[in-house]
């Protein structure tokens, strides 16, 4: 690892991390969130999806989001869209990046977007082809590469499968989700070696939930194999409507201390960051799952 390395930091808090809360989040609160993770120096905020409210209604203000965010030429805010409508609602609310999701579970598939994995993927190719003729990036993810919470164990082929397509596709970046947060370093890195054979590590980012707290040792082992791309979610905030039990996302303040703690940058102010988990904590009225948050917090008192 080079000390000299950069991280880019994908924040997905207002996204990931508050999808699940059952109690609608206002609009104004989330835009706060968004204004102090920029304020911290992040400058890949996820900030919403346009999926179906009525799948996931907290995600409803989808539109008020995206046309309420702060115009900005250093900051990205990727928006989450599961087919062609969702990608023209964006558009048209004036998103500038959108990602895709599929899953290398079935089951997974089924339950989250009510398809399956061909499926879902022929839904993605005319957002493909849109967002090239718009000069729209889009970001690929991938659930479920180290367990489904429907079927257990799943093979790292069939992560490499669904990531080749997503890549040949035009996905510039492929993101690998641990949606229960079951892996462990060693197949950490199994699963890494094998998705590049078919993207190069460049363009691979990582995506770990914290469920069974080995978030921060799989991204170390990550890092070890040359990503470069991690995702995270302020105050470790999240969990996926569709997996039980999944807890967060690993906390971006944990992630942004090992960095710091490995010479690698970020440009991510880690006391700014503090503050904005602080704050959707306490609006949540939440214990800030950041180790990192506490401790640092505890010595401000
Ligand atoms: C994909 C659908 C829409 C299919 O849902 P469906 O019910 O099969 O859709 P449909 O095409 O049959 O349409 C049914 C209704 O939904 C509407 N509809 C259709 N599409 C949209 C849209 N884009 N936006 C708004 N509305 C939409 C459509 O217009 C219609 O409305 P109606 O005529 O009944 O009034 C649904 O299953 C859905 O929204 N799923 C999203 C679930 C979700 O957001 N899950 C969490 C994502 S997190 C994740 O996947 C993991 C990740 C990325 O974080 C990584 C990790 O942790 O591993």
């Amino acid at each position: 690892m080079s000390h000299l390395d950069h991280v880019k930091i994908i924040e997905v808090g207002v996204r990931d991390g508050l999808q699940n809360e059952k109690t609608p989040v206002p609009t104004d609160v989330k835009l706060a969130l968004i204004n102090r993770l920029i304020d911290a120096g992040l400058n890949a905020i996820e900030a919403t999806s346009f999926v179906s409210p009525k799948w996931v209604p907290q995600m409803a203000d989808h539109r008020e989001i995206v046309e309420a965010l702060p115009q900005s030429s250093t900051v990205k805010f990727p928006v989450l869209t599961p087919n062609l409508k969702g990608f023209d609602n964006a558009i048209a609310a004036g998103a500038k990046e959108v990602a895709v999701f599929a899953a290398a579970s079935e089951s997974f598939s089924q339950k989250n977007i009510n398809c399956s994995i061909e499926e879902s993927i022929d839904r993605f190719t005319p957002i493909f082809e849109k967002a090239q003729s718009l000069g729209i990036r889009v970001r690929g993810y991938v659930s479920c590469v180290l367990g489904c919470p429907y079927e257990g164990d799943v093979s790292i082929q069939k992560v490499v499968d669904v990531a080749d397509r997503l890549y040949q596709s035009g996905s510039y970046e492929i993101s690998l989700g641990d949606t229960i947060g079951v892996g462990t370093p060693a197949r950490t890195i199994e699963l890494i070696k094998g998705v590049q054979q078919v993207a190069p590590i460049n363009n691979v980012a990582v995506h770990f939930h914290d469920t069974y707290g080995q978030a921060l040792a799989n991204i170390y082992a990550a890092l070890e194999t040359g990503v470069r791309s991690i995702d995270a979610s302020v105050a470790g905030l999240g969990g996926c409507p569709y997996a039980k039990g999944a807890s967060g996302n690993v906390a971006t303040e944990d992630v942004v201390y090992m960095l710091n703690g490995l010479g690698l940058s970020s440009g991510v102010d880690l006391d700014k960051l503090v503050d904005a988990g602080d704050f959707i904590s306490q609006f949540l009225k939440r214990d800030n799952n950041s180790k990192v948050a506490k401790a640092i917090l505890a010595k401000r008192h």
